[in-house]
């Protein structure tokens, strides 16, 4: 097979919400474009509401319309792209409508896999499942994409991984954590597996600490009531943050296969250390924002929110030191953050490196001496490495100077659009290539570590702190790096 997916079937549940519209078509026809799918695929798309083919087609050419950049949109390739899409009403749960399924993918060219995509509120996972099952249209080979959140906490994901489990094996169980096809997030691997200067350096010999930042400057965007029940911990800690962690604190796996990667990062939220009641207060804060700005334009706070519901002590920001105990990361801090309504969309990572161990250059100048690698995820994907050199001039002595050895990926590698996230995850679901998805056991890990936390936070009465939409968060989520003599890293 070249670098396009297998020919498949795919079924979306969910096809006219909020995600199939803006991520899931616009990547599929991306790669339509890009000759990357196969020319038997096809697409059968599921919901409620009463279309006839036609229109269900017009709908979905006015959202990527809508959706994608001029350049993308060529008439014909969206004719072609579209032919391919079926469209079918179903109510998910009435199970006796399920069995048309079954003929639709028999009609069709009768080599394709069978792709199952719930594009749907969690909670009609274990009801779509449980419906397939029973219309007797899954095998060994079906495969299904699952949406975060799995569960809201390890007895619930636990509970749908079995209702998964009963009717997928888990190699063709293909759970999504979207920051995990992103480019830049899978260039972690890269970075730290094809370049020896990085990999030997990589320990608590030389890195002192660990930044991660994760700043939206949305606010919840129409998604009160869902939000209110998770909060910046379960929605956005417990798989992406999370996630990044893995990828930046993993051992090398001895391979790109699938499983070991995933062994290795099992690994990480393994050694994860609890935050014990007596820890909470110095290694965590949450915080929620109150009105303030977004891009210079008043906005309201998260409780004054169009369809807030009422009094909240929901997170919307969340700061944490975490260590990990193995002995790659002993004494080498996690410093991890990330908030709805801060100043602007930014994510990055950064690793800062400990000072020479004899320092010989002047003493005023010792706080520049930690070289720094800037990782950025978004937007303006890149990386900068913060090294010292020699102040230019004949009267500056031996003064140091810093500054970055800088790529940018646009610039460097002239590419004049970085695919969506969903258009690599698509490819490889299709490719069958699991090792951009979550494993049943890591989603259980990292959920085992994010319930301790938040237990120990019920237990301690630790409500949010407030701050302005437009800000970093609560000062205290200042406080808590300053006194381990660091600050975040602020290069806006
Ligand atoms: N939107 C996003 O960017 C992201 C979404 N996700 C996850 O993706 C999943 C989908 O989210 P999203 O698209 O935002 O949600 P939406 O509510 O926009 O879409 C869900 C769709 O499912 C349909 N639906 C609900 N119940 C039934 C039913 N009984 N029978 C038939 N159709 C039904 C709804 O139909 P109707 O319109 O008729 O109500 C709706 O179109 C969720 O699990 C979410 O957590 C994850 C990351 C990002
Ligand atoms: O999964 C989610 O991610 C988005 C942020 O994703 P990004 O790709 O824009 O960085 C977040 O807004 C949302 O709350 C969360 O559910």
């Amino acid at each position: 097979m070249g670098s396009g997916g297998q020919a498949c079937d795919l079924v979306i549940f969910g096809a006219m919400g909020d995600l199939a519209l803006k991520k899931l078509f616009p990547a599929l026809y991306q790669l339509h474009r890009a000759d990357l799918l196969s020319g038997d695929s096809r697409i059968l798309a599921l919901a409620r509401r009463d279309y006839g083919p036609d229109e269900a087609r017009r709908h979905i050419r006015e959202s990527l319309a809508g959706q994608l950049h001029e350049s993308s949109l060529e008439p014909e390739l969206l004719d072609g792209f579209l032919a391919r899409v079926s469209y079918l009403k179903l109510d998910f749960t009435d199970a006796p409508g399920y069995p048309v399924l079954g003929d639709w993918h028999r009609q069709g060219p009768g080599t394709n896999t069978l792709v199952f995509y719930y594009a749907t509120p969690p909670g009609l996972y274990g009801r779509i499942t449980a419906n397939l099952c029973s219309a007797g249209i899954c095998d060994d080979h079906t495969r299904v994409v699952v949406e975060k959140p799995i569960g809201h906490d390890l007895a619930s994901s636990r509970e749908l991984n079995d209702q998964l489990a009963r009717v997928f094996l888990e190699e063709n169980i293909f759970r999504i954590d979207h920051y995990l096809g992103k480019e830049t997030v899978q260039n972690l691997i890269a970075l730290r597996f094809a370049n020896n200067l990085f990999a030997s350096q990589w320990d608590q010999n030389h890195i002192s600490h660990v930044e991660i930042t994760v700043a939206e400057s949305v606010g919840v965007e129409g998604r009160w009531s869902y939000f209110n029940s998770a909060g910046q911990l379960r929605d956005m800690v417990q798989s992406h943050l999370l996630q990044l962690l893995c990828l930046l604190a993993m051992d090398p796996p001895s391979d790109l296969s699938p499983d070991s990667i995933r062994d290795e990062k099992v690994k990480v939220l393994k050694a994860l250390s609890p935050l014990t009641p007596e820890r909470i207060s110095s290694h965590l804060v949450r915080g929620q924002y109150t009105a303030g700005t977004a891009e210079g334009i008043p906005v309201p706070g998260y409780l004054e929110e169009e369809d807030a519901e009422g009094p909240s002590h929901t997170e919307t920001f969340i700061a944490l030191k975490v260590e990990i105990e193995n002995w790659r990361w002993a004494g080498v801090p996690f410093y991890i953050r990330t908030g709805k309504r801060l100043p602007e969309k930014r994510s990055e990572v950064i690793v800062h490196f400990k000072p020479a161990p004899h320092y010989i250059f002047d003493p005023d100048q010792k706080h520049l001496a930690n070289n720094k690698l800037i990782i950025r995820l978004q937007p303006d994907e890149g990386m900068a490495l913060q090294i010292l050199t020699k102040d230019q001039g004949l009267s500056r002595g031996m003064r140091l100077r810093q500054g970055p050895l800088e790529l940018t990926f646009a610039e460097a590698f002239e590419t004049d659009r970085i695919p969506d996230a969903y258009e690599r995850l698509l490819l490889e679901v299709m490719k069958g290539n699991q090792y951009l998805f979550v494993r049943r056991d890591e989603v259980e890990f990292a959920w085992r570590w994010v319930d301790q936390l938040l237990a120990n936070c019920e237990e301690c009465g630790a409500h949010p702190k407030r701050y302005a939409a437009g800000t970093w968060g609560p000062v205290a989520s200042i406080a808590m790096i300053t006194r381990d003599n660091r600050s975040w890293y602020e290069d806006a």
